[in-house]
């Protein structure tokens, strides 16, 4: 299957963000991965509404919005009004999250968890059945350019075998190299998201790297 590159928008330039995502969408980026924290749930803040809304105005490409923040419930809405098309909550972060992933999937949005490295596969089983994308975050959430936990490894496989019963996606989030795209989706993971270890900041364009990151 087709590997989705899905660039993290947090880590683009956002002094010339019209010109990054209509160089990315050329590129062929599949999904734009857009980062929400609350300084609580994370120890950092990142993108909100008014990014949303911006990059939404640029792009027909498929968003995502990963809620690294408390209480996801209450952004359901604001985020479903603004078309996002994939919503990603922590479990931890909620303590409903059956009936969040419900709403979501009630206004016509994917449903997706995002699995912190020290939350394991038995703690989340009751929710695979409700998604239709699992994020396996390969560093703790909050900040790019981390190193990639290999102790998260079992987990992946894990969550792909599972996937296959359950039918959902498996996406990797967080250090993720052109390497560990080429091991991992051997292995039968479908989405990277993208940062400063594979595609921000480099030499190179992004309509060359995207296409060689799609390689097998
Ligand atoms: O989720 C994130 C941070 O929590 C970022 O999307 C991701 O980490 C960015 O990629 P890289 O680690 O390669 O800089």
């Amino acid at each position: 299957m087709e590997k989705l590159i899905c660039p993290s928008l947090m880590c683009t330039d956002l002094t010339n963000i019209g010109d990054e995502v209509r160089s990315l969408d050329a590129a062929g980026a599949d999904i734009f991965h857009m980062d929400v924290m609350d300084g609580s749930f994370v120890a950092n803040m990142a993108l909100g509404v008014e990014d949303y809304k911006a990059v939404r105005s640029l792009t027909k490409t498929k968003m995502d919005v990963h809620l690294m923040v408390n209480n996801p419930k209450n952004m359901v809405p604001i985020f479903a009004d603004l078309g996002a098309d994939i919503i990603y909550i922590h479990p931890e972060a909620d303590t409903m999250p059956t009936i969040t992933l419900a709403d979501i999937r009630r206004r016509g949005i994917q449903p997706g968890i995002a699995v912190n490295p020290g939350t394991s596969v038995a703690t989340i089983k009751e929710l695979l059945p409700l998604v239709d994308y699992v994020l396996v975050m390969t560093v703790n959430p909050g900040f790019a350019g981390q190193t990639y936990l290999d102790f998260v490894d079992p987990k992946i496989q894990e969550l792909v075998a599972l996937s296959k019963q359950y039918d959902y996606q498996v996406m990797v989030d967080g250090a993720i190299s052109p390497a560990k795209i080429k091991s991992l989706s051997k292995v039968g993971v479908r989405g990277f998201i993208v940062g400063t270890s594979a595609l921000f900041g480099k030499a190179e364009s992004y309509q060359t790297l995207i296409p060689r990151l799609k390689e097998d």
